[in-house]
């Protein structure tokens, strides 16, 4: 295709007005075409200044548009599924924002609609790989470099939640992340899940425990822990501190400048993830179109989707009994092998 790929955008709140000012004015080779918010006054004003972008109310219209080359679907995860298989009876490229659905039953369903048409379609947003950071934590762990990778220490700190946030969606909205990022770093399936409660702080909403402590294996054994801690106040840090049997590479919460003046050193706490990750964003959604060009996806597939969907069942069952609870998986089908 030598054209620009015309993108779809379903859903204009936060992320899918961030992904439409990314395409229309960071991504080579994209241009959006449709905007779709169930909301028209969402859709109109994120379509606004888009040369070219349509304000729609529904999906169907902008798939049933024959100038629509790839959907990027930005609503609530729980819309997900409809979405997605709309979109793959199109055949056409799709970049799903995380989750891929919320439960793993759906996700498999979503993974054998893709299966069928033989080739992947779905990028699943786990926009965490296209960190600058991550990639070289990844490429220092494959080179063999350190010696075996032992153990993740991870903390994932937000600083405050949104109106509604519950238990469970500190696994399945925040902790999703370091799901797909231990079986990034590990090129393993984690095989179980612990969750443990403790000291709450007094800025948690009623009935949440926060901070909480997430542990988990791999299949060869990589021990990995998650301090999750979404009512921090301070700010949003993300970090990981990988132990190797000959070194341990710390990536995240303390990037630089850091600054000597007025008589102190130190560096600034970044306020959110879209700060935080706004180049690995652009990077994600860059891969995104180039592979889409080609006929192909760029990044993490249905299969790592529907991987961390049965990571976040495990993860609510062991938060609500305190049990250490396995990840059952569906065999890889053989798309997702390679
Ligand atoms: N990768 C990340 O770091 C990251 C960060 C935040 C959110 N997300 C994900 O992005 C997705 C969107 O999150 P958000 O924070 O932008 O949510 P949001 O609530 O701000 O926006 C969702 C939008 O979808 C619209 N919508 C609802 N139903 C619709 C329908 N049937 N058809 C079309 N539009 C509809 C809403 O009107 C709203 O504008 C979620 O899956 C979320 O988990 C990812
Ligand atoms: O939806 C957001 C988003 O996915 C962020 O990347 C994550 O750090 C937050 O914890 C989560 O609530």
């Amino acid at each position: 295709m030598s054209r620009n790929l015309s993108v779809a955008v379903i859903g204009a709140g936060r992320m899918g007005v961030d992904h439409i000012q990314r395409l229309a004015r960071r991504t080579h080779g994209a241009e959006v075409s449709a905007v779709v918010d169930i909301d028209p006054a969402r859709a109109a004003a994120a379509a606004a200044g888009v040369p070219g972008a349509a304000a729609l109310t529904d999906i169907r219209a902008a798939l049933e548009d024959p100038r629509t080359d790839a959907v990027l679907i930005a609503t609530p995860g729980f819309l997900h599924e409809d979405a997605l298989h709309a979109a793959l009876a199109r055949d056409i490229p799709i970049l799903c924002e995380k989750p891929l659905t919320p439960d793993s039953v759906s996700a498999w369903r979503v993974l054998q609609a893709e299966e069928k048409l033989g080739r992947k379609r779905i990028q699943v947003g786990f926009m965490r790989r296209y960190d600058a950071e991550y990639a070289h934590l990844a490429e220092l762990i494959r080179s063999g470099e350190l010696g075996e990778l032992l153990m993740l220490h991870h903390q994932h700190r937000n600083p405050a939640t949104p109106p509604g946030f519950s238990n469970e969606m500190l696994i399945n909205d925040s902790v999703v992340h370091e799901f797909d990022a231990v079986r990034f770093f590990s090129a393993e399936e984690i095989t179980s899940v612990r969750v443990r409660t403790g000291k709450t702080t007094r800025n948690a909403p009623a009935g949440m425990n926060d901070p909480q402590q997430v542990l988990m294996e791999t299949t060869s054994g990589v021990l990995a822990d998650v301090e999750i801690y979404v009512n921090a106040q301070y700010g949003y840090e993300v970090g990981t501190q990988a132990v190797f049997e000959q070194g341990v590479v710390r990536i995240g919460n303390h990037a630089g400048p850091y600054l000597s003046a007025r008589g102190r050193w130190g560096g600034t706490v970044l306020p959110g993830f879209a700060e935080r990750f706004s180049a690995a964003y652009d990077r994600e959604i860059q891969s995104w179109v180039d592979a889409a060009l080609q006929g192909d996806i760029g990044g993490p597939s249905a299969w790592d989707g529907y991987a961390a969907a049965a990571c976040c069942e495990a993860g609510v069952e062991a938060q609500k009994t305190g049990r250490t609870v396995a990840v059952e998986l569906h065999e890889k089908p053989l798309l997702y092998q390679s």
